[in-house]
């Protein structure tokens, strides 16, 4: 079956649903607050009652990947499961990996999470730039290939990212900081794609270009005509005005992201529903 390019597809559930993304991350301490085990079947009680509360009200669901791996191939098993309810309800899933290897390894991370016929198909994926970018061709030409997305780590919402990505590249390379080449990258992956390329940044929603926090030299320019994940939003600190702040003009290609934010008001999926809406009605009204 032949799907229509992520951008297009994100453009048009951004406009339908809002630019409200939930992660689904089963931390242990939030299954123990929803009267959870630690276990396997804790794990897929939470994330499936999540998905069901909130998946069918937001543009896109992203599930961390790093806490269903630790229970292995069972937790594997109810990844799967997020993915593939999240998508019947209509979200988009973008699955929170941040993979990132020498092209040839690349390629085999690119079949697992892209590939529609991978048990863990996702409708796109975070990747980590930090081998170079064009250790992500393989990435790139999956995802072209199958009509998926990348969002690709430049500026983190953690406060360590900083020492990495705006250290200054050698002229050689454009003498830029690591995030702005980065963003660069994608702008021309992404060219005169309308409505929105396909190839994404991660930009945290925590992160200040000109309130001197030290990302004021980073000459970050977010017109990469492509779609941006803004996590930190919610408990790390970040809010509306802060998207508003940070992105600009590009704000309206953005979807903000919060995980413990909403999971923390399960395991009573209305109040984790009106979460969402409350979000969404507040994006809108401040992105237009
Ligand atoms: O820069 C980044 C990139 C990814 N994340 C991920 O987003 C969520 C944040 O969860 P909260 O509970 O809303 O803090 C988590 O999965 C991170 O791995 C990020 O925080 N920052």
């Amino acid at each position: 079956m032949t799907v229509a390019p992520f951008g297009q597809r994100f453009a048009a559930s951004l406009a339908a649903r809002g630019q409200f993304c939930v992660g689904i991350d089963p931390h242990a301490a939030l299954l123990s607050d929803w009267g959870l085990d630690d276990t396997a079947e804790g794990l897929e009680k939470f994330a499936l009652a999540a998905v069901e509360a909130v998946a069918p009200y937001c543009s896109v669901v992203k599930p961390q990947s790093a806490f269903y791996e630790r229970f292995g191939s069972r937790g594997i098993a109810v990844l799967e499961r997020v993915i593939a309810e999240s998508r019947a309800a209509g979200a988009l899933v973008l699955l929170d990996v941040k993979r990132g290897d020498i092209g040839s390894t690349s390629q085999a991370y690119a079949e697992a999470y892209l590939d529609p016929s991978s048990p863990l198909a996702s409708d796109a994926v975070t990747i980590s730039p930090y081998l170079g970018f064009g250790s992500l061709t393989p990435f790139v030409e999956t995802a072209r290939s199958h009509g998926a997305g990348l969002f690709v780590l430049a500026a983190t919402s953690n406060k360590e990212g900083p020492e990495v990505q705006e250290a200054v590249t050698a002229e050689d390379f454009g003498g830029r900081t690591v995030g702005a080449a980065m963003l660069e990258h994608l702008r021309e992956l992404n060219g005169d794609t309308q409505p929105l390329g396909s190839f994404g940044a991660v930009v945290g929603a925590t992160i200040a270009p000109s309130a001197g926090s030290g990302r004021g030299d980073a000459g970050l320019d977010f017109a990469i005509n492509g779609p941006i994940l803004a996590p930190g939003y919610g408990e790390q600190g970040g809010t509306t005005a802060d998207v508003v702040r940070i992105f600009g003009s590009a704000a309206a290609n953005v979807v903000a992201s919060s995980s413990r934010g909403v999971l923390r008001l399960g395991p009573d999926a209305h109040a984790m529903r009106d979460a969402v809406q409350r979000a969404n009605d507040e994006l809108r009204s401040l992105l237009g």
